[in-house]
């Protein structure tokens, strides 16, 4: 059952659909300010919990000790700010650097709800690895590691004189997912503000432009569409209603796949870092708790339920932490 069946069966949709995307409210790294209201006090309780990386980052370089680093990245909200307009979420090109030094040094993947081709676009990128669809859509190299024989390998591709593979676990489902998007944009087209978002391997219905007023009717759209559809489900991000298949797939098993295809699996030799904002991201940061090996950061503005560690405010503080770890190599590496 996805996410809204729970939300609609509980009669707490609206909360739901609102807290999806909490507002801004920034405490940045004065939060041990002596005047500290009920919010505060909460944030504070919440931090504890989960740490400021930036505050805590010789902790981090500790784990990494004598250890290869491999980092993946979320894109929206993490290395973009969340905009209304979902094709005005631009990376700056400050942020496009630091993402592109740490590439030069450690194994980098992009991990995210957006289809590979336009996250490629929006990255720009070609150190990089990446996962779209949330981790449904992998270009990974080509390794000679047991993800090989895999049934989902679906051919290779070349780019840029690299050889690459593309793993898609749910390709079956490829014609599916057109036309449950097509029904989609054609069932919410009289509500205004929607958008319907092409990700390849999943349908994102947002409705962060849409009058509060109308949010239960979309919710209630997109329900009655995945009726017919008993092989999709629904997931909630920020303010986006996301159909996907049904499949155990996710950015955890994304994770754990792309470190087996780059030889990187050694828990004991290698230290994934993950940083990410959403929901989706969860997976990832409770497939590293479960490793008991890696380092998950939540990125946040106010405290959420997480299975990260650590936490960091905002995209300008992922661009800090990810100057941050290119400075330990400078610095003589983590050795
Ligand atoms: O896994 P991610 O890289 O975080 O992608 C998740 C979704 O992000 C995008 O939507 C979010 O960001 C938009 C731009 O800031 C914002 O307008 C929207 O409200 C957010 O939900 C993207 O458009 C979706 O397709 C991704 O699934």
């Amino acid at each position: 059952m996805g996410k809204l069946d729970d939300v609609f069966s509980s009669g707490c949709w609206l909360d739901a659909m609102r807290s999806s995307s909490p507002p801004r409210k920034k405490l940045s790294m004065g939060y041990m300010e002596p005047a500290l209201d009920g919010f505060d006090a909460t944030y504070l309780a919440w931090m504890i919990k989960h740490p400021p990386a930036l505050i805590f980052l010789d902790q981090i370089r500790k784990q990494a000790k004598n250890k290869k680093i491999a980092i993946f990245l979320d894109y929206d909200g993490t290395l973009s700010p969340i905009v209304n307009d979902p094709e005005n979420a631009l990376m700056s090109s400050e942020m496009r650097l630091a993402v592109k030094n740490v590439a030069k040094l450690f194994p980098t993947a992009i991990i995210t709800g957006r289809s590979c081709d336009k996250v490629h676009r929006l990255v720009g990128l070609t150190e990089l690895y990446y996962a779209g669809s949330h981790g449904m859509d992998i270009v990974c190299p080509v390794t000679h590691s047991n993800n090989d024989n895999h049934p989902s390998y679906v051919g290779q591709t070349n780019m840029q004189g690299k050889e690459l593979k593309l793993f898609q676990p749910a390709r079956e489902f490829l014609p599916m997912i057109d036309h449950v998007l097509q029904e989609l944009i054609r069932n919410t087209k009289g509500i205004q503000g929607v958008a319907v978002e092409n990700n390849k391997f999943c349908a994102s219905v947002h409705y962060r432009n849409v009058d509060e007023r109308n949010w239960f009717t979309v919710a209630q759209i997109v329900h009655e569409t995945l009726k017919d559809y008993p092989l999709l489900r629904l997931t909630h991000g920020r303010k986006v209603l996301e159909i996907r298949p049904a499949v155990d797939w996710n950015k955890g098993k994304a994770v754990e796949f792309m470190l087996h295809s780059l030889d990187l699996c050694d828990s004991a030799s290698v230290l994934p870092i993950y940083i990410g904002d959403d929901a989706s991201d969860e997976d990832a940061f409770r497939f590293l708790r479960e490793r008991k090996c890696g380092v998950g950061i939540l990125v946040t503005s106010a405290p959420k339920e997480t299975k990260a560690s650590y936490s960091l405010n905002d995209p300008s503080e992922v661009m800090g932490f990810l100057k941050a770890i290119v400075n330990w190599e400078k610095m003589g590496g983590v050795r």
